[in-house]
């Protein structure tokens, strides 16, 4: 019944010696922050029998280091998100990191463009990832090519980059289900990714023109996601960083009430009217817009979460008696409406059905302690933190990070300057603009991203040349891209025999030939 000779003791013990080997593995500085759910044997049991190695975990190892050291020096890596080999050549000269933004895939790296709804096929971004890594690859072998073709003194002249920046990505939510998220996990390390931010968004649910941007899924869901990465990173045997993100902060709605961690910010309606989606139809099939009849819905309902209404409903005194006993992590409405009952005169009316949305969602309110408990209880799950804002508002950051940095004060945390940013709007003033940055590198947060420099600032470019192009044909064409580009320094371009792979191709010819292609 086998193709091979059924050898049990050699297979028990190798099953042994890779359990053992997880477990050296597990207790290594690299990961002694990391607790998982799961034992050493079911990873070994869910691993393949031949050695596997991938670039990740060295790149994962890299990232690591660079990320260690702003920690322990309070600066930061600023970098941004591009989906671009030709940047990412120009970029690591001045960041240590790349990042592949979803939002940007989705717009220039599909057949069918959008808006971020993270819509697109879920192999999309490990595979603008591999293009990436693959692109380093050659950049770091053309010039080892190139600068091996000269002799040790005269290398002392040449320029010399590392190519080799870690690639942070944008695993979204995981595409699905936990399979979908295990298969994404193992294309990113496959693709040679450093690390990956995976989110508590729901799938297919963003509606930004409407009022309804994000909505996010239950605790348990959350963890489940990021213990799936975990597992298929632990299966493969590599060192790649997990960025927790969460995106509860400004989220309006939640997908369900399965998990009691959720109920406090959960909304309801504490008038009974009829439910609003069929107010909404009712409406709509009276000419009335989407929106509007949502809104009249909304202003009648009396929304709010439980303990609120308990607050409305009850006295001073029997409000303070409630908060104590129900009012703390994980305690779910049915629980509170027994405190309710006992401690509270009048019945409190409370229904969070009422107010589910045309898709089924709960109404959710936001706040920063809920982003606050999510963050620290992924802690052990990943490598690093990102609570992701709609607004820069600079209490809530410094809220979010005191708070977590109480229980894990080591904690290397993230922050991406979101597209839509208004620092005006936010209050802020040019001097905290400016200090912006450093201001967070103090809070540990020390992995800084502008994640679509791509879109604008190419834009910016590209327009400037359409128009003098335009304007000036190749005239205009020598004086300002040509010229400047072939004056020292030189700047990368086809014209660069080393950047355009020239040589190395040379190279390729000179070894099939039997030719010396060192000094
Ligand atoms: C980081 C992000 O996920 C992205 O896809 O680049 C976006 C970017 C943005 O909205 O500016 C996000 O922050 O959700």
């Amino acid at each position: 019944m086998s193709n091979v000779s059924l050898d049990l003791d050699a297979e028990e013990a190798a099953f042994q010696a890779q359990v053992t080997a997880i477990e050296k593995e597990w207790q290594s500085p690299r990961q002694a922050h990391l607790k998982r759910p799961y034992s050493a044997e079911s990873i070994a049991a869910l691993r393949n029998t031949i050695p596997i190695t991938y670039p990740s975990s060295l790149q994962g190892d890299k990232l690591w280091n660079i990320l260690k050291t702003h920690l322990a020096n309070g600066t930061c890596e600023k970098t941004f998100g591009t989906t671009e080999p030709t940047v990412v050549s120009q970029m690591v000269k001045h960041q240590q990191t790349v990042y592949v933004s979803g939002a940007l895939c989705g717009l220039s790296e599909v057949q069918h463009p959008g808006c971020d709804h993270a819509d697109y096929p879920w192999d999309t971004v490990p595979k603008v990832v591999e293009k990436i890594f693959k692109a380093q690859l050659f950049h770091d072998q053309r010039q080892n090519q190139f600068r091996m073709r000269h002799s040790k003194e005269e290398r002392e002249k040449l320029e010399k980059y590392d190519f080799m920046a870690p690639i942070i990505a944008d695993g979204d939510m995981g595409f699905g289900g936990l399979t979908t998220t295990v298969k994404l996990a193992k294309l990113f390390v496959e693709a040679g990714v450093a690390m990956i931010h995976l989110d508590d968004l729901a799938i297919g649910l963003k509606k930004f023109t409407v009022g309804e941007g994000r909505t996010v899924v239950p605790t348990s869901e959350y963890l489940s996601r990021l213990t799936a990465v975990r597992m298929q990173f632990d299966v493969m045997g590599t060192n790649t960083l997990l960025m927790c993100r969460c995106d509860t902060d400004r989220s309006q709605f939640i997908t369900s009430t399965i998990d009691p961690r959720d109920h406090e910010y959960i909304i309801g309606a504490t008038n009974d009217l009829e439910p609003l989606v069929e107010y909404v139809a009712q409406g709509m099939a009276e000419g009335k817009q989407y929106v509007q009849a949502r809104d009249e819905w909304k202003s009648q309902a009396g929304l709010m979460t439980f303990d609120q209404a308990v607050k409305q409903k009850a006295t001073e005194e029997e409000y303070q008696q409630y908060a104590s006993k129900a009012i703390a992590y994980g305690i779910s409405l049915k629980e509170k409406r027994r405190i309710a009952k006992e401690l509270v005169k009048q019945d409190v009316f409370f229904d969070w059905e009422l107010s589910r949305s045309k898709e089924g969602q709960y109404m959710w309110k936001p706040s920063v302690k809920t982003i606050v408990e999510r963050a620290i209880l992924v802690a052990p799950l990943g490598d690093m933190t990102w609570a992701r804002m709609d607004a820069p508002v600079w209490k809530d950051i410094v809220e979010f990070h005191t708070e977590v940095r109480k229980v894990y004060p080591d904690r290397m945390f993230a922050f991406g300057f979101t597209g839509m940013y208004n620092y005006e709007a936010a209050g802020f003033s040019q001097e905290q603009i400016s200090s912006f940055s450093d201001d967070m590198a103090k809070l540990g947060i020390i992995w800084q991203v502008q994640p679509i420099w791509s879109v604008a600032g190419l834009n910016i470019t590209a327009e400037k040349f359409a128009k003098e192009w335009q304007r000036d044909g190749i005239a205009g064409y020598i004086e300002t891209i040509s010229k400047p580009s072939r004056a020292p320094p030189i700047v990368d371009g086809f014209h660069k025999l080393s950047y355009a792979g020239s040589y190395l191709a040379d190279a390729f010819f000179s070894v099939i030939a039997g030719e010396k292609i060192v000094p």
